[in-house]
């Protein structure tokens, strides 16, 4: 082998390590699992290229019915076959892009958000290979891109929306444009979507974003999870009193 090729394998398998061990920090496993809210999950697929970690997106359909045209990640509603979040995750980002379970080394799962359909959407992190080549299903699938992981905390192009939800629960949406050198086509990366590549950028740079956010980068984890029990306790009032 030659010597940069060896270099640049030890680099990459540092800079993953690193990342493993602060994902490993914020991992919930099955904490928020029993919720009674109904349930999905993403992943969160990670790799290296160019030694900087980054981060897989899609783009939906335009023929879905929920959110068509959106970037989001791969990932959809649990099925009664699913053993846990991350077995939802995995069979998602099979049918939508044709990875390979056997091929994603899961590190964690993270906070879940809560989509406007009030489910509970749980983040699962993994890293996949630098040279997995999509197979984006059509049906469900527009385009698929990569963005580096910095992006979430340093962009070029980014807004916030303040935003409140029919639960009556006041936020801060994040909104990233994304110039994608590969497709020569920008994206836009809002909501929910923002919200976990955000959060995951805190978690694994811990650095200051250029822009505002809703956590204490100090603790972290306290504050990101006092974040979602908010959220939920602004759904689950509101659903109570609708019964
Ligand atoms: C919450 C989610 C993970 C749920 O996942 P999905 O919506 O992909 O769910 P899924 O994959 O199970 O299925 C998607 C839909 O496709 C249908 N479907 C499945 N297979 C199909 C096929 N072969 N052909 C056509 N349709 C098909 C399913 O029946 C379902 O329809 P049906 O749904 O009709 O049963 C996702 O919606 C998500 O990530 N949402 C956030 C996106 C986002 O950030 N948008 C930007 C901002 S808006 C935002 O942030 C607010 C928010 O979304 O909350
Ligand atoms: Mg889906």
């Amino acid at each position: 082998m030659a010597a940069e090729e060896h270099e640049g394998e030890q680099e990459r398998d540092s800079i993953k390590e690193k990342a493993r061990l602060r994902l490993r920090e914020f991992d919930v496993r099955d904490r928020f699992s029993h919720l009674p809210l109904a349930r999905a999950s993403v992943l969160l697929p990670l790799m290296v290229r160019a030694g900087k970690l980054h981060l897989l997106l899609t783009v939906r359909s335009m023929q879905l019915r929920r959110s068509p045209g959106e970037v989001c990640f791969p990932g959809g509603k649990s099925d009664a076959t699913d053993k846990d979040e991350i077995d939802t995750a995995l069979r998602e980002a099979k049918e939508e892009v044709g990875l390979q379970p056997e091929k994603v080394e899961v590190i964690c799962r993270l906070v879940p958000g809560i989509d406007k359909m009030n489910y509970l959407v749980t983040p699962v992190v993994g890293f996949i290979e630098d040279t997995f080549q999509p197979s984006p299903n059509p049906d469900e699938v527009s385009n698929v891109f990569v963005v580096p992981l910095e992006y979430f905390i340093k962009p070029l192009n980014y807004q916030t929306v303040p935003y409140k939800t029919s639960s009556g629960y006041h936020g801060r949406m994040h909104s990233f444009t994304y110039d994608d050198p590969e497709h020569k086509m920008s994206f836009r990366i809002w909501g929910l979507t923002a919200h976990f590549a955000v959060f995951l950028a805190l978690v694994i740079f811990r650095r200051r974003p250029t822009f505002e956010i809703d956590y204490d980068l100090d603790n972290l984890i306290s504050s990101s999870e006092s974040y979602f029990m908010n959220l939920y306790a602004s759904v689950y009032e509101r659903k109570k009193s609708n019964i």
